[in-house]
């Protein structure tokens, strides 16, 4: 117990206690569990910065909303050499999901394990003002869902919903309810044009039509009667899969998905969706066959799955500062080409024997990178839909080929604008050469230096910059981070526990 968390839980308890609130009334108004509050309260409980700002806020303490004010930025030591262990959280992709997932159950929904990031405060901020009540429970590392009887999309938080891609996903499930309803235009990284036309292509098979106007999506729906739907995707996107499932899952009949995404996430709802009663095969592959119900009444409880978008993160956390770390609780179906590449550079790794996640499916393993001499791979590294390279761990690549000898290619054909993103690593002294908005070229190995840089609106190539940062020279100060707490709980305190030495400051925006 540190002096620290012990003074802060001493404030804690008199701002509660001069309020005359319970510690209940404080857990539900910051979104933890009782428990947890008592914990806080005594000094037992590490505190993310998360919690701490959520805390100051719902009691009202000047001091700590004075400290926790403006941006939060990442001030990073290197460079360090890293050991130990760390856990792979549950995914952020799943979360978003499978919240909106809870909005076709009538049912009690208990998500176990939800990662505590902004894009789930987000996602819990649009649901409560559908009107859905949340109770976080377990630590608050747990989330209790229960919807209304009517939705109301009329009181839509705009600002929460704007701010996230994700709030695409509520077409899938508020079709049920509405003949005709409108949600506010998707956010989410700059990452260029993102279409949202797959989504509409595969929605209008269910009877929903879309009209995007004055910042709006105008849905109206048309339902009909048939037996058996055929929906072939006109692209393997992930979001798009999972909106086209919770159509089907509450659409009398069969629907078959066809070009239906594999990937983690997507196989996380089939998973949940089949608690439901939702009959669903092919699961992991690209043609899933879904029986659907008029009702969904369930009382249930599901553990999401652990990230490989994480997992690979925190690899690449060892492999840039040359150590020796273990990364636990790695979902290995989802990291195997990265791995068989990471190999082919010369990456030295040992995998402990599988065992099963929580959710009772996905296949883990407790991966330890060693400190190795990488050698660039001979061709082009490139994602492809699951079971390729995924999308999102490419950026990592990046960072791995600065460390390698030689030179590498980087091809992203999936993103218009995240190579671009990319080209900050030149900052931190990598030969990075943007061929062209698709192709990097690095030239390795690179001898890192600090220096201070502005996080790209991308999560993925700011956590790029944070894990370089690491190994560099001197110190980084790397502001506006919320991109990356978008996707990542408490990254700075996890790495620290390795021997990173990060320290969080806020700041007024420039
Ligand atoms: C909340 C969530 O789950 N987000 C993930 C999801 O976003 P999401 O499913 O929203 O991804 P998008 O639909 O934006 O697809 C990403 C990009 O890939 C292109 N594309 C996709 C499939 C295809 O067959 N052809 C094609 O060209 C799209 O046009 C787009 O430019 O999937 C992306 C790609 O895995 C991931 O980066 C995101 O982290
Ligand atoms: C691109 C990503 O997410 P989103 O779809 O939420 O923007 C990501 O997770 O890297």
């Amino acid at each position: 117990m540190s002096a620290t968390s012990q003074s802060l839980g001493i404030m804690i308890r008199e701002a509660r206690t001069s309020r005359g609130w319970s510690q209940q009334r404080l857990a539900d108004a910051v979104g933890t569990a009782q428990s947890a509050v008592h914990r806080i309260e005594n000094g037992q409980q590490n505190l993310s910065l998360n919690m701490i700002g959520r805390l100051a806020e719902a009691l009202d303490m000047p001091l700590i909303q004075t400290a926790t004010a403006g941006q939060m930025n990442f001030e990073i030591q290197g460079p360090t050499q890293l050991s130990g262990e760390i856990e792979v959280r549950t995914s952020k992709n799943a979360a978003v999901a499978l919240l909106c997932a809870s909005m076709l159950n009538r049912g009690r929904t208990v998500l176990r394990g939800i990662a505590r990031i902004e894009e789930v405060d987000r996602i819990c901020e649009v649901l409560e003002s559908l009107g859905v009540q949340m109770t976080w429970t377990g630590d608050g590392g747990d989330l209790e869902l229960v919807r209304p009887e009517t939705l109301s999309w009329e009181t839509i938080d705009q600002r929460a919903a704007r701010r996230t891609r994700s709030i695409l996903m509520f077409l899938g499930p508020l079709m049920h309810d509405y003949d005709e309803f409108k949600l506010p235009y998707a956010g989410g990284c700059d990452l260029g044009a993102r279409t949202v036309h797959p989504h509409m292509s595969a929605l209008r098979r269910f009877g929903l039509g879309v009209e995007a106007t004055e910042g709006h999506y105008h849905a109206t729906v048309d339902r009909d009667t048939m037996t058996e739907r055929h929906v072939t995707l006109v692209e393997r996107g992930d979001t798009v899969t999972e909106n086209a499932l919770m159509a089907a899952a509450r659409t009398p009949g069969v629907t078959v998905l066809r070009n239906a995404s594999g990937n983690y996430m997507v196989q996380d709802l089939c998973f949940f969706l089949q608690r439901l009663g939702v009959r669903i095969e092919g699961v992991g592959t690209t043609t899933l066959r879904v029986e659907g119900v008029r009702d969904i009444d369930v009382d249930v409880e599901y553990h999401i799955s652990e990230d490989p978008i994480e997992a690979m993160s925190l690899l690449t956390a060892g492999i840039v500062t040359n150590s020796e770390i273990t990364v636990r609780r790695c979902p290995i179906e989802f990291l195997e080409v990265e791995f068989a590449v990471l190999e082919e550079m010369g990456q030295r790794m040992t995998l402990s024997p599988e065992y099963t996640s929580r959710n009772g499916r996905s296949r883990l393993v407790d991966v330890t990178v060693h400190p190795s001499k990488l050698v660039a791979p001979l061709d082009k590294i490139h994602p492809m839909p699951f079971p390729g390279l995924n999308i999102d761990n490419l950026p990592f690549f990046a960072v791995i080929c600065a460390m390698a000898e030689g030179q590498s290619i980087i091809y992203d054909w999936v993103y218009d604008n995240r190579a671009i993103h990319l080209k900050k690593l030149a900052d931190l002294g990598a030969n990075v050469t943007l061929m062209d908005a698709h192709r990097l070229m690095i030239i390795g190995p690179t001898s890192w230096r600090g220096r201070d840089i502005e996080c790209p609106p991308a999560l993925r190539p700011s956590v790029c910059l944070l894990l370089a940062a690491m190994a560099a020279r001197g110190t980084t100060n790397l502001t506006d981070v919320y991109v990356i707490n978008r996707g990542y709980e408490d990254l700075p305190q996890r790495l620290n526990k390795l021997g990173a030495k990060i320290n969080v400051f806020w700041g007024e925006k420039a």
